[in-house]
């Protein structure tokens, strides 16, 4: 395994630790696993590290961390702790126990609704929105909505990996939402 040095850039970095998984969880589909940037300290660190630096400056700074069910977890809760801002989680239907707003959407590989507490973010609140990888755009399109829904302004979305010829990462700009990729991957 390579370490990181100033042979090797953050992304190429993360990249080789990026597990691809042909036809899983359904025949033609690539899924890009990420466990593996997660198991070693050094590589985990940075990979956090990626997000933190440029969240820390203080225009880019947000007033609270949301991450999508279940991998944006892993990750955008880690992120809020560093910046030390609080994290609200968006997850699957049926799992919140409070009151909800929700969203349907589509998936590369079905579809999934997702819920947000309703007082889980406050009108104004500028928020940093995680998730693991953006393919379609459904899921993160889907967070915008809820959290926008209660007043909050999504500042901008951040993620691992983009599939760019899935679409998502045009969609969301063309929402003119900011988004931050650290990888990219051709092809499904
Ligand atoms: O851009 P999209 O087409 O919406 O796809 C991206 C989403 O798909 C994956 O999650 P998945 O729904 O597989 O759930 P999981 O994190 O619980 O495995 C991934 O972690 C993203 O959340
Ligand atoms: N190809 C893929 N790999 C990992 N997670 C995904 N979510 C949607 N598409 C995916």
């Amino acid at each position: 395994m390579p370490a990181l040095s100033a042979a090797l850039n953050v992304s190429d970095f993360l990249r080789e630790h990026i597990r691809t998984v042909p036809d899983w969880p359904s025949a033609g589909v690539q899924f890009r696993d990420i466990t593996p940037l997660l198991q070693d300290p050094q590589v985990f660190r940075v990979l956090i590290d990626a997000f933190v630096h440029r969240y820390m400056a203080p225009q880019l700074r947000p007033d609270v961390v949301a991450g999508l069910d279940a991998r944006g977890f892993i990750i955008g809760a880690v992120v809020a702790h560093e910046l030390n801002v609080g994290f609200v989680p968006i997850r699957k239907k049926g799992k919140l126990p409070f009151t909800t707003v929700e969203e349907t959407y589509e998936l590369e590989y079905g579809s999934a609704t997702v819920e947000l507490h309703t007082d889980a973010v406050t009108q104004g609140q500028r928020v940093l929105l995680i998730d693991d990888l953006i393919a379609t755009g459904g899921t993160m399109i889907a967070g915008v909505k809820l959290l926008e829904r209660l007043g909050a302004h999504v500042m901008e979305c951040a993620v691992i990996v983009d599939l760019p010829e899935l679409g998502g990462s045009s969609k969301l700009k063309a929402l003119g939402k900011p988004l931050l990729t650290l990888v990219d991957f051709e092809g499904h």
